[in-house]
């Protein structure tokens, strides 16, 4: 039985602010996908992901969700016993979802009540936030639940504020000099202890006027310019965004990338920001040239996502 692919996702804009009520824009990223699968657990991979899912079902067991939301554990627990894992080469830790894509294969193979992606209203799309929400928070504390949530419907998402949430259309891609790509920092972040460093910051005042007052402010206003496809505000915005992270963010911006930041703002060659919690995996850049900037980033793997 083949079971349907769940897609990595990228947090292109938002981190940090959708916990404040910002917006937010993520995208399916197809490069990475996993899905559920049977084997008689010959590989490390495949025990390994066995019995993380044996845990998983452990916890679900005991878990409230809400009505209507309810997930068979037994079917699940039957199918872990037979072999079940997750198959899949979203990196973990690399802030791509690969819990997320996990937790949406999950709640599609086994939800007893069944949602169609296609025909899932905005109402809906609340709710199954909030459930997806309780259901990845297992793997790294408080989950806004918007990874498994994007994996599932595996369309780009624009998040209105800390309630809301919608289907987008993001411009067309056109093959142009510009390009967004990702760089690997080369190891691995966690979501949990770097969601902790924000929450410490944000008990300082001048922090979280700052927080609200210019990131909040930068980050909305790129994901409007992105929207609209208007280039030229676009790159202002994620300058100062890119900016105010150097300054703000610097716990969460992974060592190996501090000069290569600092460099793409000295030059306006291109920008950087954080995809997603930050402390390591990837990196998201921004560039009129691609050309120009991949000379630039010698030695670092890229990874293009986006051309314009
Ligand atoms: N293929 C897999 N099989 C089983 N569990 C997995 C698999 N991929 C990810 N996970 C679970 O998700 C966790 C990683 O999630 P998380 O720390 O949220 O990082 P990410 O940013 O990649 O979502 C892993 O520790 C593991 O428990
Ligand atoms: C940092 C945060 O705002 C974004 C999620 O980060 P990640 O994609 O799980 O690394 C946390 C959250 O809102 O759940």
């Amino acid at each position: 039985m083949n079971n349907p692919l769940f897609y990595a996702k990228i947090l292109l804009f938002g981190e940090y602010g959708i916990i404040e009520d910002s917006q937010g824009l993520t995208l399916p990223y197809s490069f990475y996908k996993g899905s559920l699968k049977f084997s008689d657990l010959s590989t490390e991979f495949e025990k390994k992901s066995n019995e993380s899912l044996k845990k998983y079902s452990d916890y679900l067991l005991n878990l409230d969700v809400p009505n209507g939301f309810e997930i068979n554990v037994e079917d699940f627990q039957k199918d872990i016993a037979k072999g079940l894992f997750f198959e899949s080469t979203i990196p973990q830790g690399y802030g791509v979802g690969s819990s997320g894509a996990l937790v949406a294969a999950i709640f599609e193979k086994y939800s007893v009540e069944k949602f169609p992606a296609e025909l899932i209203s905005k109402d809906q799309l609340k709710s199954l936030k909030v459930v997806f929400g309780i259901l990845e928070s297992y793997f790294h504390g408080k989950s806004s639940g918007i990874d498994p949530l994007i994996c599932y419907m595996n369309l780009p998402i624009l998040i209105e504020n800390k309630e809301s949430v919608d289907k987008v259309s993001i411009p067309a891609e056109h093959i142009g000099k510009g390009a967004i790509f990702l760089i690997d920092s080369g190891s691995v972040g966690e979501t949990g202890p770097m969601v902790q460093i924000f929450f410490e910051k944000m008990k300082t005042e001048g922090f979280r006027k700052t927080m609200k007052e210019e990131f909040i402010r930068y980050n909305n206003a790129c994901i409007d310019a992105f929207l609209k496809k208007e280039m030229t505000p676009f790159f202002k915005n994620l300058k100062s965004l890119s900016v105010w992270a150097y300054e703000h963010f610097k716990p969460m911006i992974p060592e190996s990338i501090y000069k290569i930041w600092k460099k793409g703002l000295d030059t306006n060659a291109y920008y950087l920001k954080l995809c997603g919690s930050g402390g390591g995996g990837y990196i998201l850049g921004f560039t009129k040239d691609y050309a120009k900037a991949e000379k630039m980033l010698k030695g670092f793997d890229k990874e293009v996502i986006y051309r314009f």
